[in-house]
């Protein structure tokens, strides 16, 4: 069994562009508690109100697994524990586990601390036995222990020794400004683990992008407890992700971590962290990423159709991700073929029309289209390719005229005319932008005819300047992503014309729409 301690909230928010409200972290907690952390390192209730405010507000939360633990330092030098501020803060927390930071390397406590080792080696022993006497469980963290180590084997080991024999339950190894090596970790964890009592851990920083690596190490070392953070939000460039170490524990070492039946929980849970800490998930993340599993070379794609494990160190649907089949200039016939199938079941991988589709995406993949992020215009290319396409409706013209001044709701007026079976129409709307204002004269032109069109809403716009030393005359690639609140679908435009482009994809999401609504009423 290794213990699972999440620092998302104390040292995640330690990351640049991380600020979670009272209300953010109680999701968190709940979030993290459902999913099966051992020990969820709420926050630092002596740093700010903010994390006393929560901790409050915490007491009436019902938490089913996890043990919530408070963060904060040793007493400060040449004073008595029972008045340190952040030791009182920690008793008002509320919380029944507490983890202490001190200083473990000697040039710490001489060009920060500034006072004697002695005196820190006793600051860290009276704050341990502080807690620990009052029946509080205490977690040790000896901050830059790799380093001190290094540089003074000897002290950095009585740091441990005082806070073990004070009557920590773990002490944790921190190699805070994350430069260790694994082989270092391994070998400096196996002494520890030979020499000190109670239960080890580790906390690695990822400033050598090791630390998923050094924690894991320092597990095969001995260590039983594991602090990261979920996508390895942390002080500087992060903290090791425990999205990458748990299922690496779990699934491929045999180590226990959190409940089996829950870690098909991970990717949905590091969105969720991501998107409550309004952070962009990061695609390339390993395991939880959306790329994780997607593959694009059209050689792995053939050998992923024929068996998934050519290409895939594990199940994805082991940790709730999903495999993607992404198309583009790599892509080989396989890949297409897969999609192709969706639309014409009977084409084969030698058909003429194979080779004609594929040879038009490459060309056009040239031009600067992108077919990996535009499921829907990838549709309806090959719906048209294969002669299978009836067009909706046919755009007479548009015209937009943008406003200056203006204020945000109206600064531009677009006005559209549109035919459907010989009937035209023509309507003008206003908008917060000229997309917007065509999108709504759009709409309003074909809902008319297709009321179905009333539940799409736009819900992403991307402009990508494809050669940006054309300036001003550059070529952009506009992606939109629409909705109907049942499926997600995006569409592409290529086009020096900006506008131009944002509307060949407007258009597609609409046909798209339309499409997908007779292949519903032809099954
Ligand atoms: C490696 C880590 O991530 S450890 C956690 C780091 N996290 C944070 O710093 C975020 C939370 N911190 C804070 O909110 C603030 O720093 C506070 C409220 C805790 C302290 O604020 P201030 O009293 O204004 O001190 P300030 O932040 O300027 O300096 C840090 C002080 O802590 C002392 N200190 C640092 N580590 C320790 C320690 N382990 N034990 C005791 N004191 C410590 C420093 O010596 C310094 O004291 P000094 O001003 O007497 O020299
Ligand atoms: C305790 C901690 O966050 C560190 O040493 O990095």
């Amino acid at each position: 069994m290794i213990y699972i301690y999440d620092s998302v909230l104390r040292d995640g928010a330690q990351a640049e562009g991380i600020s979670y409200s009272v209300e953010d972290k109680l999701k968190i907690v709940k979030k993290l508690d459902e999913f099966g952390i051992s020990y969820i390192e709420a926050g630092n209730p002596g740093s700010n109100p903010k994390d006393a405010d929560f901790f409050k507000r915490l007491k009436g939360v019902s938490i089913k697994n996890a043990k919530v633990v408070a963060f904060g330092s040793t007493r400060r030098p040449g004073i008595k524990t029972d008045e340190d501020n952040n030791v009182k803060a920690l008793l008002e927390a509320g919380v029944n586990t507490i983890c202490i930071f001190g200083k473990s390397w000697d040039l710490h406590v001489t060009d920060v601390l500034r006072t004697s080792l002695d005196e820190n080696l006793n600051m860290i022993y009276d704050t341990v036995s502080f807690f620990a006497s009052e029946g509080y469980e205490v977690i040790f963290d000896a901050e830059h222990f790799f380093d001190g180590y290094k540089a003074n084997a000897d002290y950095a080991m009585k740091t441990l020794k005082a806070a073990a024999d004070a009557g920590a339950k773990f002490v944790v190894l921190c190699d805070t400004n994350g430069g260790s090596f694994p082989d270092e970790v391994y070998e400096i964890v196996s002494k520890v683990v030979n020499n000190i009592s109670v239960a080890i851990g580790i906390h690695a920083h990822n400033d050598s992008e090791l630390a998923v690596a050094n924690s894991i190490t320092a597990v095969k070392a001995g260590a039983s407890m594991v602090q990261g953070c979920i996508n390895g939000y942390g002080e500087r460039t992060g903290n090791a992700n425990l999205c990458s170490i748990i299922p690496a524990l779990q699934l491929k070492l045999g180590y226990e971590c959190i409940p089996d039946d829950n870690i098909k929980m991970l990717t949905s849970v590091s969105k969720y962290v991501s998107e409550v800490a309004n952070m962009q998930h990061d695609n390339r993340m390993p395991y939880v990423g959306d790329s994780a599993f997607a593959h694009k070379g059209g050689m792995h794609i053939d050998a992923v159709l024929k068996n998934t494990r050519t290409y895939e160190h594990i199940d994805p649907e082991s940790v709730g991700n999903e495999r993607r089949i992404l198309m583009s200039e790599v892509s080989g016939k396989s890949t297409i073929l897969s999609k192709i199938k969706e639309i014409e079941p009977t084409l084969t991988k030698n058909s003429p029309e194979t080779k004609m589709i594929i040879d038009e995406l490459k060309k056009m993949e040239y031009e600067g289209y992108q077919f990996e992020g535009a499921e829907g215009s990838f549709y309806l290319i090959v719906k048209k390719l294969l002669g299978k396409f009836k067009k909706h409706f046919d755009i007479k013209y548009f015209k937009v005229i943008d406003q200056i001044p203006w204020d945000l709701q109206t600064s531009a007026t677009a006005m559209v005319k549109v035919a459907v079976d010989g009937i035209e129409e023509v309507t003008a709307a206003e908008g917060n932008g000229p997309v917007n204002a065509l999108d709504a004269a759009l709409r309003r032109a074909l809902e008319r005819f297709y009321p179905v069109l009333k539940s799409v809403v736009l819900t992403d716009y991307k402009v990508r300047v494809l050669n940006s030393d054309g300036a001003t005359a550059a070529k952009v690639r506009v992606l939109i992503e629409s909705s109907d609140r049942e499926e997600c679908w995006s569409t592409m435009g290529v086009s020096t014309n900006i506008i131009q482009a944002s509307w060949d994809a407007l258009i597609d999401s609409i046909e798209y729409k339309l499409a997908k609504e007779e292949d519903k009423k032809q099954k």
